[in-house]
């Protein structure tokens, strides 16, 4: 028997009532995993469980991959036209908005983020994929081709078939909409496994998209651990595709599976180490709010995070002293208080690897200018870390360290800082701070990244694609782009 979750929020910030199955969704009913497992998820505020979700094994991944194919071949696929694929997007966005408070609030229990950002951002962004997804979804055609006077060829753009998709805990919903969206749009069905560390908005969703109306086994989620539920997706021999988000070397695993099994596509979202440059003729106050919403925003754990910050000579002491009072001013604390602005890691494992990173810096001779340490007693919680005094082979230079830790690196000009910014295996994203747009502009293109905002950070939208050069990833997901892959 599959069980129900019931909370109730009562803090300062939410008050308001959850209730919702935590069994697998297969083929549009909720079900116990085939060896009838649980998993405990975690409050990162308190280390304490909040509630078990039912465990999937490979077994489920196999009814639920006959079930995805059965859609496909009858209700879904090329049976249900883009009207249809768009009128049902849209009732799974207006029912997200509806619920809007409430999956904000599940997702700062689960994941520690702070209510009011996944108010503002997460849940807000999801919503804006879906209804921008439903907006596509009757407008995807292909192409007429004439080939001389008397002849024409087109081309049609079919859907795919059964698409696996794996996502991350750092963004559980957002993530969710964003490989949602493209895939229901284009007519694909979906099997998809939420991190073990995060699935509830995952689970609550999939209520939602029942209630939509998406015919069964559309959508299927299985809530199960990356080394069983998440290989036997990558590898199995009738998914057709894979859509990840993650680590790195999660990645390479997912496409080497792909390539052992039945050469799937993949599109891979991966990790980043992303540069901010800050010229001498930026706007230093903008320079700095924007640097400090970059690395600590979202706890750190954002794979675009602008992780190494690149300060030119001339006001490198002014912006350290400034950034520093604005790390300062950050407050630590509880996700539902409304003064919060970074609550706990996700997850003691994150937690851990995070302070592993800092001992790190400090025994490979950097300097802790500011944090490196805990907050409180309990729940995952870390001060926002400055380090300076740094060398490019440092490992907190050189690797995704996905938490609250940015390192400051003093730079001459503009030769300097690129060939330093692009010293890097990723490839993800990149900010430049200057009043020069020429400056701006130039420098922007010439850094190896798959997106570089100017004078800003973070600026994400549905309609703009967003992905990665070198080892941050392959495929782009959101906008036009998502559509073709
Ligand atoms: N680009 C990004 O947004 C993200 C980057 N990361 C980076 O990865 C680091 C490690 O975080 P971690 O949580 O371990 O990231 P992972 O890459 O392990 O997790 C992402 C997802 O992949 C799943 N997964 C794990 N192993 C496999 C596998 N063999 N086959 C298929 N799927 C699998 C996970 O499942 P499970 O539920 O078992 O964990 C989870 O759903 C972070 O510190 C950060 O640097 C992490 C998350 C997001
Ligand atoms: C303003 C929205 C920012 C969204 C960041 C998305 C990051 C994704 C990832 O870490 O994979």
């Amino acid at each position: 028997m599959t069980s129900i979750f019931t909370h109730e929020f009562n803090t300062p910030i939410y008050k308001g009532k959850t209730s919702f199955n935590t069994g697998l969704y297969i083929n549009g009913k909720f079900v116990e995993g085939s060896d009838k497992n649980t998993i405990d998820v975690i409050n990162p505020a308190t280390g304490k469980i909040i509630t078990k979700v039912a465990e999937a094994t490979s077994k489920d991944v196999d009814v639920a991959v006959a079930a995805a194919h059965k859609a496909f071949e009858t209700t879904w696929g090329l049976n249900m036209g883009g009207a249809g694929r768009s009128r049902l997007l849209a009732k799974l966005a207006q029912l997200m908005e509806d619920h809007q408070q409430e999956l904000a609030a599940l997702e700062a229990l689960d994941n520690g983020k702070t209510f009011t950002w996944a108010m503002d951002v997460d849940t807000t962004f999801a919503i804006d994929t879906i209804r921008y997804y439903a907006g596509w979804a009757d407008k995807i055609h292909g192409q007429v081709v004439e080939t001389d006077e008397r002849k024409l060829s087109y081309t049609r753009h079919e859907p795919i078939g059964v698409v696996g998709q794996i996502i991350p805990w750092n963004f559980p919903l957002l993530m969710m909409s964003w490989k949602l969206g493209p895939a229901l749009a284009t007519g694909n069905c979906i099997v998809m496994k939420p991190s073990e560390f995060t699935p509830l908005t995952a689970i609550r969703m999939s209520e939602l998209i029942h209630e939509a109306g998406f015919p069964p086994g559309t959508f299927n989620l299985l809530t199960g651990y990356g080394n069983t539920v998440g290989a036997a997706i990558s590898s199995h021999m009738k998914i057709d595709k894979v859509a990840f988000t993650g680590s790195t070397l999660v990645g390479r695993k997912i496409m080497e599976a792909a390539a052992k099994s039945n050469l799937k596509d993949i599109t891979l979202e991966l990790g980043g180490k992303s540069p901010n440059i800050i010229f001498n003729d930026a706007d230093v106050d903008q320079a700095v709010n924007w640097a400090a919403h970059g690395i600590y925003w979202n706890h750190g754990q954002a794979c675009c995070a602008g992780s190494r910050i690149f300060v030119q000579s001339g006001i490198y002491d002014e912006f350290l002293s400034k950034f520093t009072e604005k790390t300062r001013s950050l407050k630590v604390g509880d996700p539902f208080d409304l003064d919060s602005y970074q609550g706990p890691q996700v997850s003691q494992l994150q937690y851990d690897r995070i302070m592993e990173y800092i001992q790190s810096g400090k025994d490979q001779g950097a300097t802790v200018h500011l944090g490196g340490d805990r907050v409180g007693t309990e729940g995952f919680y870390i001060n926002p870390t400055i380090f300076t005094d740094t060398t490019p082979d440092m490992k907190i230079v050189q690797e995704e360290i996905f938490g609250p830790v940015g390192v400051v690196i003093k730079f001459e000009d503009e030769e300097d800082v690129i060939r330093q910014a692009n010293d890097t295996v990723f490839g993800l994203a990149a900010a430049v701070f200057s009043q020069n747009i020429t400056r701006a502009l130039t420098t922007a293109h010439r850094l190896k990244a798959g997106t570089a905002w100017v004078n800003c950070v973070n600026q994400l939208h549905a309609n703009v694609p967003f992905g990665g050069f070198k080892q941050s990833g392959i495929g782009r997901e959101l906008g036009e782009y998502a559509l073709h892959k």
